[in-house]
């Protein structure tokens, strides 16, 4: 009978999905229904009418559908287990570091057209720059806020006009870092910044982080500058401090990332590195490279130092092929990678034009990040619908989501990416057993060394029950049959 083989083939690919071997109980029945038919409801609707259709538009113009979707609204209460793929300085709400900049003694000044900031204490300014108040210089010029702001965000009305190629977008976001570099790296703005970075996630139900993070040299107003490796101090601080306020969150490593540079630069990052490595062993959780990878060397520059690297137990979570081009050096950093035994890929977007790394990966098991608002807003990607993952998450690959930027496109923790996932990438009946794969999946495949990351999901369980009874008391009303 026709029907029932068509049937039997549907069904047989579907369990092949990522969650497809998630059986669900009574209860989390409840909740996937409840959730699916918000999912059934804006699907159609977008559907219907692609303007109502959020994954199909910029994210600057679909971040106002998102907030007010109710399928948004469930995610964000879902606990999401762990973040891996976020990088140190563009983790906090555009709003957060907007308002550190009316704190005292912060100084701007403009660099080639572009905002520097920096605190002074009064009448010690350097002479690197022409320095102002910028509190002073917020009264004397009325639209002076407004260019500051548009200063620290790629936000824009008309993304495409703003920003005709992938290079335009890259050297603005370049900029926006410099921009807020030295706010930033100020010792006390540098410990509650990432303090807010950690309260994002957890108001968020993300308990746990693996970050990239190129170890800045931070600064006291007396002159003091501390070297890369003293900022570990200053994190690990941080997280303390933080978990004693808020005993469920489980902690954050950073991976050390400094960005693709000239041989002497990344000398003296694979010196840092080395040592960090050695002084901090529970801190540092590996090693990776960054920057626009089209525009930047490849990973097999620096064979030699990662070889060392290697030599001492370094752990390896490179990015690599995040890019549109094929069959070349860009993508061929997934090759490397490969070889190089990384745990993680970062992005991977290349990855559905390399059959044998993709074997591998599944072989191995080596997650991939996949950051999907990031590879729209730095132009992979328009339309969430064509993304690559959709082939990844279509074949039961180890997918987990991430947020990479969050700040510099006004995203904030990891749910409007969850949304973006679940609803462009994934299928129409993906469901809450895709959700809770991708939650499983960012403990599993977090550095994590093994006691601690059972402990972390026998904790997350916990927290998905509660979840669970929550919204079953809470959509009581709604639970359709
Ligand atoms: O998506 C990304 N791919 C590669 N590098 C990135 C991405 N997002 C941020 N950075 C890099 O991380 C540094 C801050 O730690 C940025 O300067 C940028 O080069």
């Amino acid at each position: 009978d026709y029907f029932a083989d068509r049937d039997a083939f549907i069904k047989e690919e579907a369990s092949e999905m990522l969650g497809g071997s998630i059986q669900l109980t009574e209860k989390e029945e409840k909740v996937n229904r409840i959730l699916m038919q918000y999912k059934f409801r804006e699907m159609d609707a977008g559907f219907q009418n692609p303007r109502n259709f959020a994954p199909s538009q910029h994210f600057f113009q679909a971040r106002r559908l998102i907030d007010n979707s109710n399928v948004f609204k469930l995610i964000q209460t879902i606990p999401k287990g762990a973040l891996l793929h976020g990088h140190d300085v563009c983790l906090v709400s555009s709003d957060y570091l907007y308002a550190l900049t009316y704190r005292e003694n912060l100084y701007a000044c403009t660099v080639n057209g572009r905002l520097r900031m920096k605190f002074f204490e009064s009448g010690r300014q350097d002479n690197t720059c022409n320095w102002n108040l910028i509190n002073v210089l917020r009264i004397i010029d009325p639209s002076y806020d407004r260019w500051l702001r548009s200063q620290i965000n790629l936000y824009t009305t008309h993304p495409k006009q703003r920003y005709p190629n992938i290079n335009d977008v890259w050297e603005t976001f370049e900029s926006i870092i410099f921009s807020v570099l030295e706010l930033l790296t100020y010792r006390p703005v540098f410990e509650e910044y990432f303090y807010q970075v950690l309260q994002d996630l957890y108001d968020d139900n993300v308990m746990y982080m693996d970050f990239r993070g190129f170890l800045p040299s931070l600064y006291e107003l007396n002159g003091t500058i501390y070297q890369p490796l003293e900022t570990i101090r200053f994190y690990e601080e941080t997280i303390e401090k933080f978990k004693r306020d808020h005993p469920k969150f489980l902690g954050a490593r950073l991976i050390y990332s400094p960005r693709k540079d000239d041989n002497a630069t990344m000398s003296s990052s694979i010196t840092v590195a080395k040592e960090a490595r050695k002084t901090n062993p529970k801190f540092v959780a590996g090693f990776d490279l960054v920057g626009q990878e089209d525009a930047r060397y490849p990973i097999i520059a620096y064979l030699n130092e990662l070889k060392e690297l290697q030599a001492l137990g370094m752990d390896f979570f490179f990015h690599a092929g995040e890019t549109n081009w094929f069959d070349t050096k860009t993508d061929f950093n997934l090759i490397d990678a490969i070889l190089l035994g990384t745990k993680r890929i970062g992005h991977g977007y290349a990855i559905t034009k390399h059959p044998k790394v993709m074997k591998l990966v599944k072989e191995r098991q080596i997650a991939i990040e996949v950051c999907p608002i990031s590879n729209q807003v730095l132009m992979l990607v328009d339309d969430m619908r064509n993304h690559p993952a959709a082939t990844l998450i279509a074949n039961g690959f180890p997918v987990v989501i991430s947020n990479d930027d969050p700040t510099f496109w006004g995203a904030k923790g990891l749910s409007y990416d969850f949304y973006m996932a679940f609803m462009g990438i994934a299928g129409r009946t993906a469901d809450l057993r895709l959700l809770k794969q991708f939650a499983l999946n960012s403990l599993t495949y977090s550095s994590l060394p093994a006691d601690e990351k059972r402990a972390a999901i026998a904790s997350w369980e916990k927290d998905w029950q509660n979840f669970i009874d929550i919204t079953i008391s809470s959509y009581a009303n709604e639970i359709p049959h």
